[in-house]
């Protein structure tokens, strides 16, 4: 038995959940590792000239064993997210350190503790097998999973998921991750695939478009309500691109930062109007490494005024950290908030406190999505009201150089891999709902 049965079966029109059920598992699959010991091979390099080319590897692993509230997925396609980054080039710490504190929780969460990490936090793809106790989903059945791997089994947890103690990211903070032919994850992670768009669409969306909800329209984060003013740094990035969907679709007015005359044609052709190019006005909110500069602060937030009629943000959507966080915090109205999930320049922020509590302004730390905020996010993708933003597919051997794009800011919205789909556009179910939507599905394709 090979991975090729597998998806012989996924591709068959009539292959039922118990032929799904009766297919033995490989041994063993082709995934995205990072090795435990090349976690130094960057040393002594700066952040930007360490590349994920070198540390990432395709290697062939063992199915792991499959425990109590679990499901083994085979995955068709996934895609690269920041975190994958970061785990690349070992910063801000190498992930084996989460994956030895896992391990050291219970005998179960020992699996995870390996010399190699399986990354990726994203997949479309059909379920395989189900672990006792899962009721829910079963073989056959085709999902997306969202990355909120809790335990649940602490009180703190249980009026919001992502304030359990034992919260992980699965494929950053866990083992067995998306960026592999077959993944391993809790079953309250799935979600059912948008019927409408292909594996590699449907990869998309996940971790970024459900960090968004939270971050912006959730009680949760920022509450976003109609009229809003919303700043969004990287407005066509992978979490920005959702961000501008959730601001247009909610009825409240994005102000898009971007860095390229591209990046704003393309937060047009979603219906943004009011667009910030960083890169042609030239701000500069940092004269040298440990000076801000307040003058910049201001004409940052002159050009906002331009463009919004006189009117300051209600929101801030944050994550590129300390280069931003001070004219983040200085551009926002009185009484607004600055929402940050991220600091991708660097997370010691400095800021000017007198603009945050004169102005009764609040700061509100937000991280990925609990099941309910992910599901919400991906009823949205299902119904056709928010879209993937996928802009480039590469095969699984090419993952290394789909994280150094990404790393390098050289892509837009998201970047997807296909994992066991042979080909791009496979998995559409439906395409009557398809076909309304079909420019806003293919607006970020090879821009
Ligand atoms: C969905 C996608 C998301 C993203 O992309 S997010 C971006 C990528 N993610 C990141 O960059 C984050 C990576 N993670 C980290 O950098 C670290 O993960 C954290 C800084 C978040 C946490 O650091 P740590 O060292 O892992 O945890 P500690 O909580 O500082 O625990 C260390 C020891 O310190 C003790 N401690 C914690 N709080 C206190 C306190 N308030 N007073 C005294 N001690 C404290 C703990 O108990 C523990 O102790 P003991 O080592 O003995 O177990
Ligand atoms: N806590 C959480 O749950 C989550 C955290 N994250 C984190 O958020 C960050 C962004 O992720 P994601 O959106 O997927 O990444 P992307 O790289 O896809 O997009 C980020 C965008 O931010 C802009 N940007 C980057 N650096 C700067 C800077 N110094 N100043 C201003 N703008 C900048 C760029 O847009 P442009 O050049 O056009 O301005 C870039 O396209 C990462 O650090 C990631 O780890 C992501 C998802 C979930």
């Amino acid at each position: 038995m090979t991975v090729k049965d597998i998806l012989d079966a996924i591709q068959s029109k009539d292959a039922t959940s118990a032929d799904f059920a009766a297919l033995p598992l490989p041994d063993s699959y082709r995934a995205i590792t990072v090795h435990k010991d090349e976690t130094e091979m960057f040393a002594g390099l700066e952040t930007r000239d360490k590349d994920p080319r070198k540390s990432i590897h395709l290697d062939e692993v063992p199915v792991p064993e499959l425990g109590p509230g679990e499901a083994l997925v085979a995955v068709m396609a996934s895609s690269v997210n920041y975190n994958s980054v970061w785990t690349s080039i070992f910063e801000p710490l190498s992930t084996f350190g989460f994956l030895e504190r896992y391990g050291r929780t219970n005998e179960l969460a020992k699996r995870h503790d390996l010399p190699y990490h399986i990354i990726g936090s994203d997949l479309a793809g059909v379920v395989l097998r189900t672990g006792p106790g899962v009721n829910a989903w079963k073989p056959g059945d085709e999902v997306v999973a969202h990355c909120l791997s809790v335990e649940l089994e602490s009180s703190d947890g249980h009026n919001d998921t992502m304030l359990d103690p034992e919260q992980r990211i699965w494929g950053f903070e866990t083992n067995f991750g998306g960026l592999a032919e077959i993944a391993l994850v809790k079953s309250n992670q799935l979600m059912p695939k948008p019927a409408h768009l292909s594996w590699e669409e449907a990869a998309a969306p996940g971790l970024v478009n459900s960090t968004a909800y939270r971050q912006l329209v959730s009680r949760n984060g920022a509450g976003m309500k109609q009229g809003d003013n919303v700043l969004i740094w990287g407005a066509s990035g992978g979490l920005g691109s959702y961000a501008t969907q959730f601001a247009l679709a909610g009825g409240a007015n994005p102000v898009c930062v971007v860095s390229s005359p591209q990046k704003a044609e393309i937060c047009r052709s979603m219906g943004a109007e009011a667009i910030i190019d960083r890169n042609a006005e030239g701000y500069r909110f940092w004269k040298d490494e440990r000076t801000q500069d307040p003058k910049e602060w201001k004409r940052f937030g002159k050009r906002i005024r331009e463009l919004t009629g006189g009117e300051d943000i209600d929101i801030v959507f944050e994550h590129p950290g300390r280069e931003t966080f001070g004219a983040s915090v200085y551009v926002t109205r009185k009484g607004g908030t600055i929402t940050t999930c991220a600091s991708t320049s660097g997370y010691l922020h400095e800021y000017d406190n007198r603009y945050l509590w004169m102005s009764l302004k609040r700061i509100i730390g937000s991280h990925f999505a609990n099941y309910r905020e992910a599901w919400e996010a991906n009823r949205l993708i299902a119904k056709g009201r928010i879209h993937p933003t996928l802009s480039k597919v590469y095969s699984l051997e090419d993952t290394g150089q789909a994280a150094h794009d990404v790393h390098r800011n050289l892509h837009q919205g998201k970047v997807g891999v296909l994992c066991l789909a042979p080909e791009e556009g496979l998995g559409v179910r439906d395409q009557e709902t398809r076909a309304k939507h079909i420019d806003a599905i293919n607006r970020f394709r090879n821009v």
